[in-house]
């Protein structure tokens, strides 16, 4: 029988990478260390292109009036978010934040500030199923990101669990919050989004996604250093920020 050399053969179908929790945090650390990106610059492409994901999978016209509830967790991931409901406010879209875990850094108050300035309510109290259900066209997903370690804590467990039970369609950035970061879906049932936009390049868990639209955004990567960890990123059409995969 012939052993097939999946490293080899990845490398001539030209397949997308899909990173362990390791590689990814690594990538990030070279990005800021070697490459000298800030923070801020990364976080602000990431963010913009989760929300050109969204309004390209979510049409405007398609919400009326209703809002889509953006939460927050206290790393970077919520940061990502908290961008993306800066930028679906420009595009005209009614976003509400939900920040339950306030980090008190420079960044964060930035982005939060920026985002009150701009007339976008931020509520750390969380709505009932209800009015989610009803009030709530879409909920972008940005608790966790690639530096989850389960089980979740306690301050999250409500959001999570009502994203579990909601009908909502969910939108998660980078990681489908609560799964593990390689493992996927926790075995006692996780959340299942429809929309996945992974950043810089899908992390392992990405492979268990069955929702019905997977992007990937973050067009910031060096080639260089896309060479050094052989991610084999799909061709970004034109000047767009992300592409559909598969
Ligand atoms: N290079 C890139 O791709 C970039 C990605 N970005 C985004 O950043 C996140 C990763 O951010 P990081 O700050 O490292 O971590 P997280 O946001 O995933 O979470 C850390 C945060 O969460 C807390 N936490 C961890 N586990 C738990 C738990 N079980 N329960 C509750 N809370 C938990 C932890 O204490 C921290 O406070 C990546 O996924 C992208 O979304 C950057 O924006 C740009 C570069
Ligand atoms: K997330």
């Amino acid at each position: 029988m012939k052993i097939i050399n999946v490293a080899k053969l990845s490398r001539y179908c030209k397949m997308v990478k899909y990173l362990e929790q390791e590689e990814a945090i690594n990538i990030d650390l070279e990005l800021f260390n070697e490459y000298q990106y800030s923070v801020n610059q990364l976080m602000e492409l990431a963010g913009l292109s989760c929300a050109i994901a969204i309004a390209k999978t979510y049409p405007k016209e398609k919400f009326l009036d209703k809002s889509i509830l953006v939460c927050c967790g206290p790393g970077n991931n919520g940061g990502d978010g908290l961008v993306s409901a800066r930028h679906l406010k420009l595009f005209d879209y009614k976003p509400i934040i939900y920040y339950p875990q306030r980090t008190d850094k420079l960044l964060y108050n930035d982005l939060t500030h920026q985002c009150s300035s701009m007339s976008i309510p931020i509520i750390q109290c969380l709505p009932e199923k209800s009015t989610i259900d009803t009030q709530f066209g879409l909920i972008v997903d940005a608790l966790f990101g690639f530096s989850f370690k389960p089980p979740v804590r306690e301050t999250f467990v409500p959001i999570v669990k009502l994203m579990k039970n909601t009908e909502v369609p969910i939108a998660s950035i980078d990681i489908p919050s609560g799964w593990h970061v390689e493992h996927g879906e926790p075995e006692e049932g996780g959340i299942k989004p429809e929309l996945l936009i992974s950043l810089t390049a899908p992390k392992k868990c990405a492979q268990k996604f069955k929702g019905k639209y997977h992007y990937l955004g973050g067009r910031f990567i060096p080639p260089k250093l896309e060479e050094k960890y052989g991610l084999n990123l799909p061709k970004y059409p034109g000047t767009e920020c992300c592409v559909l995969l598969n």
